[in-house]
C-alpha cells in the first residue's frame, strides 16, 4: 500500500535552504515517530501486524512502505520543491522506473552528453524495448525542435551541468517549449550534479527530476540510493505503481543513512564548491583548458548563474594528451583514483563513461584526454598542492613553481 503522504509543508514558515536540509517534518498522521525520538528510528522490519482481517493499516508490508522511508521521502518532497518523492535502490534505479513511463513506439530527447550508465540505459531501450532516443546538443534549445513529435514524444532528458563536460542547458526554455509542442510530454532533469541545495528543477520548469543519492545527498560514498520528485499527481501515483510492483524501494538502514547525509548537505557542498573554485582558478592560471560553471570563462556562465545558487564541485579539464591525462591521474596521492562524486574526499577520473563504445564517445566530442575532479571537503591547499606535483610529475606543467591564482 501507498503510506507516503503528500509533501504538507505549507502550514509552517519556510526557513532559509540550509535549515530546511537540517529540519526533518514528522509526515502527517503518519504515527511513524512514536516517541518523538530526534533522529528518526529505523524501522528494520519487512512486514507490519494489523489489527483488523480485511482492512490493512497504514503499513503493510516495507515493499510497499515503510516509516523510515516515509520520513526521509516526505523530507526529499520538501527540499526538492516537489508534490511527492520516492527512494530507490540507485541513480539508475530511479532512471529506470522513469523510463517506464515511456511506451513501446514512443520516444525519448535526451542530451548528447549524459552520464554513461544512462546512456547504456537508453540504448538498451532502443534496442529492445522499441523505444528510441534522439541524442542532442541540449545546450542549444532550437534543436530539440525538429525532434519534437506531439504524441510520441514522452520523455526529455537533460543534464545541467552534464557529466562530465559540465555543459549548461537552459531547463526553463527547454521546458517552454516542450509543454508547448508535446502536451504528453514530460521533463526529466537529472539533477545530480548540483544537489537540491544549489538548483531546483521543478521551480524551473521540469516535471520530473532524479537524483544518484550515492553522490552529494548522502555525501560519503557509503551507500546506493536513487531519488526521484515529481510535480504530477497522476505521474506520482504511476511511479510509485512500479516501485511497488518492481519493489527497488530503498531499505529501512539506506533510507536512515540517506536521510542522515541530507542534513548535512550545505556545510559539505559550500565548503566542496569553494575547495573547486579555487582549483579552478589555479588550473586555468596555469593554461588548462577548464570546464566549470563558476569560472566567468565558461560559455554559460551567467545561464548557470540564473538558474542555480552556486557552480557545485565537479570540474573538468584537458591536457592536449591522453598519456599525459593519464600520468597525471596515477601521480596524485591524495586525490583517489575512483568513479563517483559528491564525497568528502576529491578524486581525478575519466573512467566513469567507460560503457560508452569509443566511436560514440568521439562522435559526440567527448576529449579523450579529460579529467574530471570531484572535489572533496579536504584542505583545498592540500589539494592544489598534490594536484601541482601530478601535473609536473607527469609533464603537463613545465614550471614546477606554485603559484596561486
Ligand atoms: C549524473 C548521474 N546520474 C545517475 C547516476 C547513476 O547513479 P547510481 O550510481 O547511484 O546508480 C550517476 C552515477 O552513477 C551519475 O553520475
Ligand atoms: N562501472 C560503473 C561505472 C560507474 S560511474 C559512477 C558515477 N556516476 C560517475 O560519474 O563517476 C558502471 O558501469 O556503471
Amino acid at each position: 500500500m501507498n503510506t507516503q503522504p503528500e509533501s504538507s509543508n505549507s502550514r509552517r514558515h519556510t526557513y532559509r535552504p540550509a535549515t530546511e536540509l537540517v529540519f526533518v517534518d514528522c509526515p502527517e498522521g503518519s504515527g511513524a515517530n512514536h516517541y518523538n525520538a530526534a533522529s528518526v528510528p529505523i524501522y528494520q522490519t519487512a512486514t507490519f501486524k494489523q489489527t483488523s482481517a480485511t482492512q490493512t493499516g497504514e503499513y503493510d508490508y516495507t515493499r510497499s512502505g515503510n516509516p523510515t522511508r516515509s520520513h526521509l521521502e516526505n523530507h526529499l518532497a520538501k527540499i526538492m520543491s516537489a508534490n511527492r518523492a520516492f527512494a530507490v535502490s540507485s541513480g539508475m534505479t530511479a532512471l529506470d522506473v522513469v523510463a517506464r513511463l515511456v511506451k513501446s513506439g514512443e520516444e525519448i530527447i535526451a542530451g548528447d552528453d549524459l552520464y554513461g550508465g544512462t546512456n547504456r540505459l537508453l540504448t538498451f531501450l532502443n534496442k529492445n524495448c522499441d523505444i528510441k532516443t534522439h541524442h542532442v546538443d541540449t545546450t542549444n534549445p532550437e534543436v530539440i525542435l525538429p525532434h519534437l513529435h506531439p504524441t510520441r514524444t514522452r520523455l526529455v532528458m537533460l543534464e545541467t551541468p552534464t557529466n562530465p563536460l559540465i555543459k549548461i542547458c537552459d531547463i526553463s526554455t527547454i521546458s517552454s517549449i516542450v509543454h508547448e509542442q508535446c502536451p504528453n510530454a514530460l521533463i526529466v532533469v537529472d539533477n545530480t550534479m548540483m544537489s537540491p541545495y544549489l538548483q531546483k528543477p521543478l521551480e524551473l520548469g521540469a516535471d520530473i527530476v532524479i537524483h544518484s543519492g550515492t553522490k552529494y545527498l548522502s555525501g560519503h560514498h557509503d551507500l546506493m540510493a536513487g531519488v526521484i520528485a515529481v510535480k504530477d499527481k497522476v505521474v506520482a501515483e504511476k511511479i510509485y505503481f512500479t516501485i511497488n510492483a518492481t519493489g527497488c524501494g530503498l531499505s529501512p538502514f539506506d533510507s536512515w543513512l540517506l536521510l542522515r547525509g541530507v542534513k548535512t548537505l550545505a556545510v559539505r557542498m559550500d565548503k566542496q564548491q569553494s575547495n573547486a573554485m579555487q582549483i579552478a582558478t589555479f588550473l586555468e592560471f596555469h593554461g588548462f583548458q577548464v570546464s566549470y560553471p563558476g569560472l566567468q570563462s565558461h560559455p554559460q556562465y551567467e545561464l548557470h548563474a540564473r538558474m542555480s545558487s552556486g557552480p557545485g564541485a565537479v570540474l573538468s579539464f584537458t591536457t592536449g594528451d591522453t598519456s599525459v591525462s593519464e600520468r597525471v591521474v596515477e601521480s596524485t596521492k591524495l586525490w583517489a583514483i575512483s568513479v563517483s562524486f559528491g564525497c568528502v574526499n576529491s578524486m581525478p577520473c575519466r573512467m566513469s563513461h567507460a560503457s560508452i563504445p569509443a566511436a560514440v564517445r568521439e562522435e559526440r566530442g567527448f576529449p579523450e584526454d579529460l579529467i574530471r575532479l570531484c572535489v572533496g571537503i579536504e584542505d583545498a591547499a592540500d589539494l592544489i598542492e598534490d594536484l601541482h606535483q601530478a601535473l609536473v610529475t607527469a609533464g603537463a606543467l613545465k614550471n614546477d613553481d606554485l603559484r596561486e591564482a
